[in-house]
C-alpha cells in the first residue's frame, strides 16, 4: 500500500515515549510508527492516553522520555519556529470541529492561511470554495455561520479547514462522534479518499469500530500507557488478544468508555 515510500522511512515514529502528569504515568514507553500514506487508527479505553499521544506528536505537550520523529526530525527537542514549521505539515480535525461561530464558513476554512488577519478576501474565498468542494459542500455555505449548519456539515467544514493548508499528515480526533450512521459513513469515505487521492498520512482516534474498519490500514490499541497490539485491520478479529477482542466486539467487562 505504500509502494515507493519504503526507502524514505516512517512519516512518524515514536520511540520509548513516556509522559507523566505528577505521579501518574499516562504514556509508559510507546513505540509506534506510521508509514507515509498510511492510515493508522488508535483505539483504547477512555483516559488511556490517546489524545495525550497526539498532543505530544504535535509538540503541544513535552514528553518526559523518548523521541518522536516526524520525517526523521525529533520534535521533542524543538521549540518556537522550528516546531511551528513541522506543525505546518499537520492538519487537525478536533472533536466537535472547533469552528469559530463569529466567522462565516469561508473565513473558518482559511483561518490559518490568513493568520486570522483577513488576507485577500477574494483569494481566501476562492481557496475556501476549492476546499469546501473537496468535502462535498458548495458555494451556498460559504457565507453561513457554523451554527446555521448541521453537525455533519460542521464536520465537513472543519475537515475543509484541516486540508486547506495542504497538510502531509492529518490527525482526526473522534471524527464520527455525534453523527448519525449515514453522515458518519460519508465522513469515513472522505477520510479514505483523502488518504488515497492526496497521499495524506492519517492518524485517527476513535471509539467507533465501524469507522476504524473503514478507514484504517492498521490499528493500534493503547492500554495502560503501552501499545498492547497493532496489526492490519484485516487481523482485528483474529488478534489473539483478549482485550482487543473485548473492545472490538463491544464487550464492556474490561473496557470503560
Ligand atoms: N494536562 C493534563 N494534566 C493532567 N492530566 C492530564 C492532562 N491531560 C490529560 N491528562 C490525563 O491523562 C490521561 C489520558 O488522557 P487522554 O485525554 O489522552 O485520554 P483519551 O484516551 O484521549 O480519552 P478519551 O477517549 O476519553 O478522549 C487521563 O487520565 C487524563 O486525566
Amino acid at each position: 500500500m505504500n509502494d515507493g515510500n519504503t526507502l524514505s522511512g516512517p512519516k512518524i515514529a515514536l520511540q520509548g515515549v513516556v509522559k507523566r502528569f505528577g505521579r501518574k504515568t499516562v504514556l509508559d514507553g510507546i513505540d509506534l510508527s506510521v508509514d507515509p500514506g498510511e492510515s493508522l487508527v488508535v483505539i483504547g479505553g477512555s483516559g488511556s492516553g490517546k489524545s495525550v499521544m497526539l498532543k505530544c506528536i504535535l509538540g503541544l505537550m513535552k514528553v518526559d522520555e523518548g523521541r518522536i520523529l516526524v520525517d526523521g526530525e525529533d520534535v521533542t527537542r524543538m521549540s518556537g519556529r522550528e516546531l511551528q514549521r513541522v506543525r505546518g505539515r499537520f492538519g487537525m480535525l478536533f472533536q466537535g470541529g472547533a469552528l469559530f461561530d463569529s466567522l462565516p464558513v469561508w473565513r473558518n476554512v482559511t483561518f490559518a492561511l490568513s493568520k486570522g488577519s483577513g488576507g485577500h478576501a477574494a483569494e481566501m474565498r476562492r481557496i475556501a470554495l476549492e476546499n469546501i468542494e473537496k468535502v462535498g459542500l458548495g458555494a451556498e455555505v460559504l457565507d453561513l455561520r457554523p451554527s446555521e449548519l448541521s453537525g455533519g456539515m460542521q464536520k465537513r467544514v472543519a475537515l475543509a479547514r484541516a486540508i486547506a493548508g495542504h497538510p502531509e499528515i492529518l490527525f482526526f480526533d473522534e471524527p464520527t462522534t455525534g453523527l448519525d450512521p449515514i453522515r458518519a459513513h460519508s465522513i469515513n469515505s472522505l477520510i479514505v479518499s483523502l488518504v488515497r487521492d492526496l497521499g495524506i498520512t492519517a492518524v485517527t482516534i476513535t471509539h467507533d469500530m465501524a469507522s476504524a474498519r473503514t478507514i484504517a490500514h492498521r490499528v493500534a490499541m493503547l492500554k495502560d500507557g503501552r501499545i498492547i497490539w497493532s496489526g492490519p485491520t484485516s487481523e482485528l478479529e483474529s488478534s489473539g488478544n483478549d482485550y482487543v477482542d473485548d473492545f472490538v466486539r463491544g464487550r464492556s467487562k474490561s473496557v470503560t468508555i
